[in-house]
């Protein structure tokens, strides 16, 4: 097994009910492609989108939570998702991370849950500008993944994202050289943390387009991305798609 090639869309909170007619677009712009092609849409809409998207979409959630059920007034079950039609759910997004502060043990813990019902977790790492500039990305990047892997996790049941917070919706994107840099590096973290660490599939997130995809995809460890605002549009997400199949 290699890792598994992968677009992924995060729509964050945008979209609604009249939004799902991109998935058509995308479906007519991509018959058939080669990578797997997920889109993570704002909860509400997952059922009606996994209605729509058929078999060559995959839907995910954006988040769970840790507990199978109870009283969590406006969280969501991993059971849940998956119920919605969900295979997939983004968890420790940097969004969460800094809006809800949520903390790497709360993610293994929403990892393993979703684990344990047969989701998919992207799980998500990435540094801020001033941890970047302070010459400590590795060693944030290395506590997030040691921190967020819950145990059993394995090539098959999860996928790393490393996400830049300042790369996230800013149009900017560290250099080849510096991905190429935590993307190895993760490869490397990930051998002794999960099973087949060498088929986990690692994504590149921040700032992706059809206009640099092809550039990102060439990177030795780059498996994919996850895909905020060119998600939201088919001629764009269809772009990043094409991008992806072409790439070695
Ligand atoms: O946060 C992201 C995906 O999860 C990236 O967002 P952008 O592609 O809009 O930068």
């Amino acid at each position: 097994m290699a890792p598994r090639k992968l677009a992924a869309g995060n729509w964050k909170m945008n979209g609604n009910l009249a939004a799902l007619d991109q998935i058509d677009e995308l479906r007519a712009a991509c018959p058939a492609p080669a990578c797997d092609v997920l889109i993570c849409p704002p909860a509400v809409l997952l059922h009606p989108m996994a209605a729509r998207a058929g078999d060559m979409i995959a839907v995910g959630g954006q988040d769970c939570h840790a507990n199978a059920a109870g009283a969590h007034t406006g969280d969501i079950a991993a059971a849940q998702l998956k119920d919605a039609g969900a295979t997939y759910v983004i968890l420790g997004h940097s969004e969460r991370r800094a809006d809800h502060g949520e903390t790497d043990a709360q993610v293994a813990a929403k990892a393993a849950a979703a684990h344990a019902v047969g989701l998919i977790a992207i799980i998500c790492v990435g540094e801020t500008e001033a941890e970047r500039d302070a010459g400590s990305t590795l060693d944030v990047i290395g506590t997030q993944l040691a921190g967020s892997i819950p145990a059993g996790a394995d090539a098959a049941n999860t996928v790393i994202a490393y996400e830049p917070v300042w790369a996230i919706g800013t149009g900017r994107t560290p250099t080849l050289d510096q991905i190429a840099e935590v993307h190895d590096f993760m490869r490397d973290r990930l051998t002794g943390h999960m099973a087949g660490a060498g088929d986990c599939s690692l994504l590149y997130g921040g700032s992706v387009k059809p206009g640099n995809a092809a550039e990102i995809f060439a990177i030795a460890n780059v498996d994919g991305a996850l895909v905020g605002g060119a998600s939201l549009k088919a001629a764009d997400f269809a772009g990043i798609v094409t991008a992806l199949d072409a790439a070695n």
